[in-house]
């Protein structure tokens, strides 16, 4: 029988060097596909980037293999991600997962099943217009309104990033007490309610049936994930890094497509544990 141990060794041994997930903890123990909760974030970290957000494209074999791991994880998987909730499932669909959306703003415990806020209150409609009107600074500002959040994407104009930022701190600087703050993300500036962040969503989640008593793992690539790196361990938890070695991470994994081999290779070794 192959030991739990065993389950990170082979992925790295089996791989083809460019496929290779890279760990700096070869002996990380993890847990039966039974005994924990698979937390993924989406963009950089299972899907490769896309020059726009509506871009992305989920490979045929990952849409299957995390059908196969909300089985065998008993329906503890669950994405994580800025994303709002609804967006997540039109970029997988037909498929629906358990997901915390919107950064902590939404959560869905299983598929099929409607999602419950954090009761933060959609953004300010003024405020929004104010913060849109950034867009007009330069053609390729993409706006992505998430309800909660505005999101400003400058990947189609990174010479703006300077401009963008400016005009927010003046928006913000008008209104001080605006309970707002500022997500800086991929060659994105998101503007969102102060209160919730992945790693509040994701210690909800963990409160409520398939999740709780499980062992963590979350896998992230981003600023935005930095807030669930730091509480994995207060959980028991295990954190892995995607792109970048972040800091207090078990490991990391060089690309997202390291990713989607990794999890293929996490229900094969798992099966052999039968
Ligand atoms: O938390 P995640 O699931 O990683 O989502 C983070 C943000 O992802 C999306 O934006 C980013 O990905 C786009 C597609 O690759 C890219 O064009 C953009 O530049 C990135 O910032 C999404 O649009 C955001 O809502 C998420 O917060």
């Amino acid at each position: 029988m192959t030991s739990p141990q065993k389950i990170i060794e082979i992925a790295m041994d089996d791989a083809p060097p460019a496929a290779s997930a890279i760990f700096d903890h070869v002996d990380i123990a993890l847990p039966r596909l039974s005994e924990c909760a698979l937390l993924l974030d989406i963009d950089g970290t299972l899907l490769d980037m896309a020059p726009t957000p509506r871009e992305v494209w989920v490979p045929p074999d990952l849409a299957t293999n995390m059908g196969k791991l909300l089985q065998r994880t008993n329906g503890a998987m669950a994405l994580v991600s800025g994303r709002s909730v609804n967006d997540i499932d039109l970029i997988f669909a037909p498929m629906q997962f358990p997901a915390v959306g919107g950064h902590g703003a939404e959560m869905r415990l299983a598929r099929e099943v409607e999602s419950v806020a954090s009761g933060a209150p959609p953004m300010d409609k003024q405020l929004k217009r104010r913060l849109a009107a950034i867009a007009k600074l330069s053609p390729g500002i993409l706006l992505e309104d998430k309800g909660y959040s505005l999101a400003l994407h400058y990947r189609l104009a990174p010479h703006a990033e300077k401009a963008i930022y400016d005009a927010v701190s003046a928006i913000r600087a008008d209104l001080p007490n605006a309970p707002i703050e500022v997500l800086p993300g991929k060659f994105v500036c998101e503007i969102k309610p102060a209160g919730f962040t992945k790693a509040t969503g994701v210690i909800e989640l963990m409160t409520h049936e398939p999740f709780k008593g499980r062992r963590p793992i979350f896998l992230g690539d981003d600023v935005t994930d930095e807030s669930v790196f730091a509480i994995m361990p207060g959980m028991n938890g295990l954190a892995f890094s995607v792109g970048r070695h972040a800091q207090g991470v078990a490991g990391h994994f060089a690309e997202p497509r390291d990713v989607r081999a990794w999890l293929g290779r996490l229900l094969i070794d798992d099966a052999k544990l039968k």
